[in-house]
């Protein structure tokens, strides 16, 4: 049976008072990799900063990781982005610690507190991620590939139950996106739950799946042809 870990009904998301997507009904099953495609500006951001509490879900209904959006309070927000993973465009990392620190930060400010058990897991998604042999560099050493790679291990730190990528290849190169997408489709073959925006239409041919399009204040799933 198809487990859903997001549900949107009717929902509308907002930035302050301007309405960006109306009435925007889906849903995400455990185990899938969903794209959200969409021109600049028509809304893939303002989605996912609503799944992950960062604007308020004003209108309709939704659930998330078994979070209810609607009712998300600000003391809520710390817990659910630990059921959630979330990677960035400019990928976020400290540049004052390297990357093991990076990933160590995250695991304290996450409640973690013994040292083997933290450096087992760091060990294990930078594994993940082909990062292995690299803990010890600090971000400005690494390309802007490796750095992603890292962000995306980090997201993995907590077992998240589903992974928001919002434009994770927006600052690589073609070849560069084509791996970090590998490390992507990797994961989600291993049972990762993967909602990813994108512009990078080459990506989506190279690895098709399901795909959510924004388009005049709307969200519907659209077939690949007629991408
Ligand atoms: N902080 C903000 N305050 C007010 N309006 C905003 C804010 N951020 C974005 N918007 C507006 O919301 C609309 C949707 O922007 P959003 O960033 O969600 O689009 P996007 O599809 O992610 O675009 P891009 O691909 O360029 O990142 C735009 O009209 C934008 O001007």
């Amino acid at each position: 049976m198809s487990t859903p870990v997001l549900q949107l009904q009717n929902a509308s998301i907002f930035q302050r008072e301007s309405l960006i997507l109306s009435d925007v009904s889906l849903s995400i099953n455990k185990g899938e990799f969903v794209y959200l495609i969409g021109k600049t500006g028509s809304g893939k951001s303002s989605f996912m900063k609503t799944l992950y509490g960062d604007l308020p879900l004003q209108q309709g209904q939704g659930t998330i990781v078994d979070y209810d959006l609607k009712t998300l309070k600000e003391k809520h927000i710390p817990f659910l982005r630990r059921k959630l993973g979330v990677v960035f465009q400019d990928f976020k990392l400290l540049n004052d610690r390297t990357v093991k620190e990076n990933l160590k930060f995250v695991l304290k400010a996450t409640g973690w507190k013994n040292q083997s058990e933290m450096d087992s897991k760091i060990d294990e998604v930078l594994d993940k991620v082909g990062m292995k042999t690299k803990g010890f560099k600090y971000p400005y050493q690494l390309s802007g590939g490796e750095q992603q790679r890292v962000a995306i291990a980090r997201a993995l730190l907590n077992d998240p139950e589903l992974i928001l990528a919002d434009e994770p290849t927006g600052n690589l190169d073609p070849q560069t996106s084509v791996e970090v997408m590998g490390v992507l489709q990797e994961i989600n073959k291993n049972g990762n739950t993967i909602l990813m925006a994108t512009h990078d239409y080459a990506l989506l041919l190279k690895y098709p799946s399901k795909t959510l399009k924004c388009d005049g204040n709307k969200i519907f799933e659209v077939v690949q042809k007629t991408i």
